[in-house]
């Protein structure tokens, strides 16, 4: 699950304390640490080397010289928003750019053009995962995210057939599985309104979002105050915040060895084993007994079926029990933050744009009422609403650097040589925030996605979910989801600001953007 790199805040952070610490022990006496470091700059030297003399074509350009160990990472802004650093290098560099992070290659990729070119022209070289130290350490080489090649797409394969048999995408099936969680939340915050309590969405959405994820993969969901759900979704957000900081092993694997566990190594590890040990397992081993009862219908089940099946019929198959581990938590890890951030996101936008959230009120007045709740069937009636959703999604930003990309093998994208164990950055906030493609990216302003017939307007660069084979299987689930959860709540509830000062834009940029910690005051509307 999530062990991808990403160069997030956090990673711009870690560097200054790693470049610190080596020349503490440049300049410091022998010690094991100082032989580790002796031994991973020799390394790194060696490989740096050796890859000077390998390149075949001119590389992206990049912002200077690069130094053996450092690479460029002495000329980046350390601790800046890559957001921003992207955008200024994009400037300068051009839309592909690149720059070396220790001794290996990354590639960021900016502006829907290239983008597309790359995820769905030439999607046999560019729907690779890099291979990296934490992703491996972390997934083992199984699951989705982490998998490439003909493993990737059996695992992958699988869980879009699992969903299609589970009717995940059918509105009747989704309408009732994320209605039962938006009542259970209704109902909590009914008591919260009754009571005059600010309202912390963040952990609430995160809880109900993933109850939905998990009935699709255990067949069953938790009492939001269910201890155990509670501890296990608290492992799931802290490897969701540290993950980021571990970004430095991938360039430096010894230093997690330092004491302290400055890049939060080991705390992932032990969160992702809490979760596992916790959840995963357990279910699996419930899974298997009751295997044989029909009424068993959900991801895991299918999964162990195809086993199987696959087992008898001696079928040559990269689904196992290990692989099964990954998969469920991979789906998990997909299902609940970033869906849970954007709803949190379009709620904290309503607050800021209380004028939005009137006429999203008076759309679901006219056409919903108020004798009845949202339904997924009012979608197609809703456009205001749905375009809101979308406006929130491109404005907040919520995965602005995708997942990273990898490479089937060396290759060229527009004249420039990408060697196979390049690291690929998808810039989705470039495309996002484009001037020439929305004039006025950064306005708030849900007409954009709104066609002169009153419709909602579909943008092709418009790519929350990003493109090509690799783009997120969860998209037309969490599209339900967000419709459901948004309606009903702006449905019931007339929200405000709490306190004087209202929630922030700025998120915190860390896996996914999300919200800071925020308030809401709620007064029911019916
Ligand atoms: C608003 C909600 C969501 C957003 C913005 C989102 C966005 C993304 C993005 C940008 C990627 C990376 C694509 C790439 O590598 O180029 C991704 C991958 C993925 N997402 Fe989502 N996602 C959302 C909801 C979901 C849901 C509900 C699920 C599960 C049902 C899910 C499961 C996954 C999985 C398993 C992957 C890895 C796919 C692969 O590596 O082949 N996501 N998502």
């Amino acid at each position: 699950m999530l062990e991808v790199f990403v160069p997030s805040r956090d990673v711009l952070t870690s560097y200054p304390i790693l470049l610190q610490q080596l020349q503490q022990w440049v300049g410091g006496a022998t010690t094991p640490l100082t032989l580790l470091f002796a031994s991973a700059l020799l390394g790194s030297v060696l490989t740096w080397t050796r890859r000077q003399g390998q390149t075949t074509g001119p590389l992206p350009p990049s912002p200077g010289t690069a130094l053996p160990l450092v690479g460029h990472l002495h000329l980046l802004k350390m601790g800046s928003d890559p957001r921003v650093m992207f955008s200024e290098m994009r400037e300068k560099l051009g839309d592909i750019f690149s720059f070396y992070a220790g001794n290996r290659l990354v590639v960021v990729l900016n502006g829907y053009d290239v983008i597309r070119e790359a995820l769905v022209k030439k999607a046999g070289v560019f729907s690779h995962r890099a291979h990296t130290f934490v992703s491996q350490e972390m997934a083992q080489g199984k699951g989705i995210i982490n998998t490439s090649g003909a493993e990737w797409r059996e695992q992958r394969g699988f869980m879009e057939r699992a969903f299609r048999s589970l009717g995940i995408g059918r509105t009747s099936t989704m309408n009732h599985k994320i209605q039962v969680e938006v009542d259970c939340l209704l109902d909590h915050l009914d008591q919260s309104c009754c009571q005059r309590q600010p309202v912390d969405f963040g952990p609430l959405l995160r809880l109900s979002f993933s109850n939905v994820i998990i009935s699709v993969i255990y067949g069953h969901r938790f009492e939001l105050d269910d201890p155990k759900f509670n501890n296990v979704m608290t492992a799931l957000k802290n490897c969701f915040e540290t993950f980021g900081n571990t970004e430095p092993l991938n360039f430096f694997p010894a230093v997690r060895f330092l004491p302290g566990d400055p890049y939060r190594f080991w705390f992932c590890i032990e969160n992702m084993n809490v979760l596992e040990s916790q959840l995963v397992y357990p279910e699996l081993a419930e899974h298997e007994k009751n295997l044989g009862d029909a009424e068993t219908d959900d991801v895991v089940a299918t999964y162990l079926r195809e086993v199987m099946q696959k087992q008898k019929s001696e079928t040559p198959t990269y689904m196992d029990k290990e692989s099964l581990v990954k998969v469920a938590g991979d789906i998990l890890a997909g299902g609940s933050e970033s869906p849970s951030a954007t709803a949190n996101w379009v709620l904290l936008y309503m607050v800021r744009f209380p004028q939005v959230q009137e006429k999203c009120y008076q759309e679901l007045l006219d056409h919903v009422g108020k004798d009845r709740t949202p339904t997924l069937e009012d979608r197609s009636r809703l456009p205001y609403l749905e375009a809101t959703i979308m406006e929130a999604q491109r404005h907040a930003d919520v995965g602005p650097l995708a997942m990273a990309h990898g490479l089937a093998r060396d290759t060229e994208l527009r004249g420039f040589h990408l060697p196979q164990d390049a690291i690929v950055i998808v810039n989705i906030h470039s495309v996002h925030y484009e001037v020439e493609t929305w004039g006025d990216p950064e306005v708030f302003r849900p007409e954009r996605f709104m066609g002169e017939d009153g419709r909602v307007k579909r943008h092709p660069n418009f790519i929350p979910y990003s493109m090509g084979p690799r783009a997120c299987p969860g998209e037309q689930m969490a599209r339900m989801e967000l419709f459901l959860y948004v309606s009903s709540i702006l449905h019931r509830y007339r929200l405000s600001q709490h306190g004087p000062t209202p929630p922030s834009l700025e998120g915190r940029l860390t896996l996914i953007n999300s919200p800071q910690p925020f308030s809401l005051s709620l007064e029911r509307r019916c």
